[in-house]
């Protein structure tokens, strides 16, 4: 095998700090963020992200806050982009290729979910443009889409979360509106990612009494 006769030093080298998951679990696991998107618009997997991939996730943004990256997050387009903190309180910085490993492996992992939801769901999924939020103690997102009024390039939102030891008293979940269902709440906890169609599902996110980092982004349309 090709493998074996690469030089130790070589195969460490190479090695992805952070194996991408593309074993038979992570197989199942797109297909089963398929299917509950295919029966409900929205998926909700508790252990997506390994635990190291977490870490390293939350270091960078905690990172990235020190060294004043984070920027107060804006609602709309255009011209009536601006800054509300009474709608959203979140602090973002967005994710670029190559600005780090563990962002990289980030975006691995979300191609290969892209790849996965185009060919089960032929979703059409294209580029994916990704941020770190983080939400100060005492802030929070109200109810939204995530598809803008005049921009319908928003397909599906990939929400990860990299908050250790979660308790139901630090509030800040999402909690999702399904129409006639009521309502249905996640907290934030290290590791989950949730999907969902951007144009589908109404959304909020609750006040938080603790700092609360994520990963939020979204697939947008293939172009043709
Ligand atoms: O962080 C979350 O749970 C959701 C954030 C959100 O709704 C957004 O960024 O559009
Ligand atoms: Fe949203």
């Amino acid at each position: 095998m090709l493998f074996l006769r690469t030089p130790v030093k070589v195969r460490v080298l190479l090695r992805p700090e952070w194996p991408v998951h593309a074993d038979a679990c992570a197989a199942e696991r797109y297909r089963a963020i398929a299917d509950d998107i295919h029966r409900q618009g929205w998926s909700d997997q508790p252990h997506f992200l390994s635990a190291a991939l977490t870490r390293a996730l939350e270091a960078e943004c905690r990172a990235l806050a020190h060294a004043g990256a984070l920027s107060a997050a804006e609602v709309g387009r255009g011209a009536a982009r601006a800054c509300r903190p009474d709608v959203r309180g979140d602090r973002i910085c967005w994710i670029k290729a190559r600005q780090s490993a563990a962002c990289d492996a980030w975006l691995a992992q979300v191609r290969a979910l892209r790849l996965a939801l185009n060919r089960e769901l032929c979703a059409g999924l294209g580029d994916y443009e990704g941020h770190f939020a983080w939400f100060a103690p005492g802030t929070a997102y109200v109810r939204h889409r995530d598809r803008f009024r005049n921009d319908d390039s928003r397909v599906m939102t990939v929400i990860a979360y990299l908050n250790d030891r979660w308790q139901p008293e630090h509030g800040g979940a999402l909690r999702l509106h399904r129409d006639d269902q009521g309502v249905h709440d996640i907290a934030p906890a290290a590791g989950r990612v949730v999907v969902f169609l951007s144009a589908d599902i109404e959304h909020e996110v609750l006040l938080t009494t603790r700092n609360r980092l994520s990963i939020a982004g979204w697939f947008t349309r293939q172009r043709v």
